[in-house]
């Protein structure tokens, strides 16, 4: 495997999934919407979130009136079905640790969807880092500190590219400003998929 590239902390594996694999994944994907719908979530606030969101593993990531949570169930009611293979299989390459994740939120942002800068922080401990994989539309990832505020670095994520952050890029603030819906035929009607895996202590 290749070195990543080391933006901030933040290790970057460009490429790292093939076009198959891709594919597949998404085949995947589908059959995880099938049993867990995406929702379109609103914050603790109210406010309506651009992404739409589910969740694979054992927990999945969920927000509403109530907070910002994991939980066992979809908010349907049904459990969240099994983190995909090839997930998992990436986790093993790139994370540096020996703990399976418990969650596999899964975002999709379609045409004007964005994402705030934030930081994961409901998993209970920033001991395990957080592995994200991006699939379709390109995003720009803007990674900043662990304290709100102060510098940035902006890196466009491409379909294949996965991210680890772990050690001081694990309590950093991220988001993603904008996508460039279109730009991948990964997705047939286009936008950008997320796959963040993560521990959840
Ligand atoms: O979409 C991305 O690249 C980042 C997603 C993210 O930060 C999150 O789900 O917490
Ligand atoms: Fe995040």
């Amino acid at each position: 495997m290749r070195e990543p590239l080391k933006i901030k902390g933040f290790a970057i594996f460009k490429g790292l999934l093939d076009q198959e694999t891709q594919a597949e994944l998404v085949g995947d994907l589908r059959r995880v919407a099938a049993i867990a719908p995406f929702v379109s979530p609103v914050t603790p606030s109210g406010k309506p979130m651009s992404v739409r969101m589910t969740s694979a593993g054992r927990l999945g990531w969920v927000t509403d009136r109530r907070g910002y949570r994991y939980q066992k169930q979809h908010p349907d009611g049904m459990e969240w079905p099994p983190i995909p293979a090839i997930a998992l299989d990436v986790w093993q390459q790139v994370s540096g640790v020996d703990r399976t994740p418990d969650c596999c939120l899964v975002n999709y942002y379609g045409e004007g969807a964005r994402m705030g800068m934030h930081q994961d922080k409901d998993e209970g401990s920033f001991d395990w880092p957080v592995v994200s994989l991006s699939l379709g539309d390109e995003g720009l990832f803007r990674m900043g500190n662990p304290e709100r505020g102060g510098k940035t670095e902006s890196l466009w994520l491409q379909s294949g590219d996965v991210v680890v952050m772990g050690g001081v890029a694990r309590p950093a603030f991220h988001g993603v400003d904008r996508i460039r819906f279109g730009s991948s035929r990964l997705l047939p009607k286009g936008g950008r998929i997320n796959l963040t895996l993560r521990v959840v202590a």
